[in-house]
């Protein structure tokens, strides 16, 4: 299979290079700067496995032909739009697009430009950076990659997605609950961003701090009321392994959100917060923490601008 890598950046770059490294048929596309930074150094991945340096395959979407059959897509949710069109010629009748982008809404999106049968279930889990070169960093040993049939879509091309995918250096996860996936993720990571950003510290610091793992469990708790609302159904052993994750006092936890605030970056406030604060109002759920989290990144986001 084809395989097409929207962005070379953390996640991009760590699960490309590992495809890649595998011997799977990946291409990264790339905007101008990132194409030339890449042909230039090579794309370095810095890992508790072993560094590695590879020549990846590059395009960039003016010179874009055919069409691909898989579409990874790992841009962040700002730059959504663009990438769709920028993907758009490359989308066959039979191409599946794994978006790994945080939070939900970019799927109804994508399904409202491609199709349903076109957008699979994916989600990622890694801690994953890019360092000053331009070179990925990998922060943790943990990497999972999830896709599954999103409901009302029973592609049997996934198995041999899943095929592509497997045993390539990284965890993967076939899920037959792709949708309860993608709220648990939402759920892990709008706690760990909001707790993180708001207090601007890792989660065990936040822990050690008088009310703190009280703090963390009230916005955990804010957030699952939301997402109950919209329709998760509460999947009780995994709701506890990951109040007790969040909670534990002795794993210091960061999230790309606060990497990416801490230094200074743009932030996807929007994709990560705004939306489910926005869904709360519609079912009416009360969220006093995370209207106070959304204030402050968009605060955080207008100082920036
Ligand atoms: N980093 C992490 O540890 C994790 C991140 N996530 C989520 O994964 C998603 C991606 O995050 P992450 O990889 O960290 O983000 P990065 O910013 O590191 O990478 C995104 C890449 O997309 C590229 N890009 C944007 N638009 C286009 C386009 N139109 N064509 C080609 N390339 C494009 C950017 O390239 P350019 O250099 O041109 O701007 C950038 O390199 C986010 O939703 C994030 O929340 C999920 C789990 C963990
Ligand atoms: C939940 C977590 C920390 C791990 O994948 C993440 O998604 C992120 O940092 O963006």
């Amino acid at each position: 299979m084809r395989i097409l890598v929207v962005g070379a950046g953390a996640t991009g770059g760590y699960f490309g290079a590992r495809l890649a490294l595998a011997g799977r048929d990946v291409t990264f596309l790339v905007r101008e700067k990132r194409c030339a930074q890449l042909q230039k150094t090579g794309l370095m991945l810095k890992s508790p496995y072993g560094d590695v340096t590879l020549e990846p395959k590059l395009v960039t979407a003016q010179q874009l032909s055919g069409t691909w059959d898989v579409i990874l897509l790992t841009v962040k949710s700002f730059g959504l739009e663009q990438a769709m069109a920028d993907i758009a010629p490359a989308v066959g009748k039979n191409t599946l697009i794994i978006p790994i982008l945080n939070g939900m809404r970019h799927i109804e999106t994508l399904q409202e430009r491609f199709g349903k049968h076109a957008v699979i279930g994916g989600l990622c889990k890694i801690h994953a950076t890019l360092g000053e070169q331009g070179e990925i960093i990998q922060l943790s040993r943990l990497h999972t990659l999830f896709y599954g049939n999103l409901p009302g879509n029973n592609s049997e091309r996934l198995q041999q997605l899943d095929a592509q995918l497997r045993d390539c250096g990284f965890d993967t996860v076939f899920s037959e609950a792709i949708q309860s996936d993608l709220w648990e993720k939402w759920l892990l990571l709008s706690t760990l961003g909001s707790v993180t950003c708001l207090a601007r510290g890792n989660t065990q610091q936040i822990a050690h701090a008088p009310g703190g793992r009280e703090f963390i469990e009230s916005v955990f708790a804010e957030v699952l009321a939301v997402i109950e609302a919209c329709g998760y159904q509460r999947r009780e052993k995994v709701i506890n392994s990951t109040r007790e994750f969040l909670t534990n006092p002795d794993t210091p936890l960061t999230s790309s959100m606060y990497r990416d605030l801490t230094h200074g970056f743009t932030i996807e406030a929007e994709q990560i917060i705004g939306d489910l604060v926005r869904r709360a109002a519609q079912h009416g759920v009360v969220t006093p923490l995370l209207n106070a989290v959304n204030v402050h990144l968009n605060v955080y986001l207008q100082n920036r601008a």
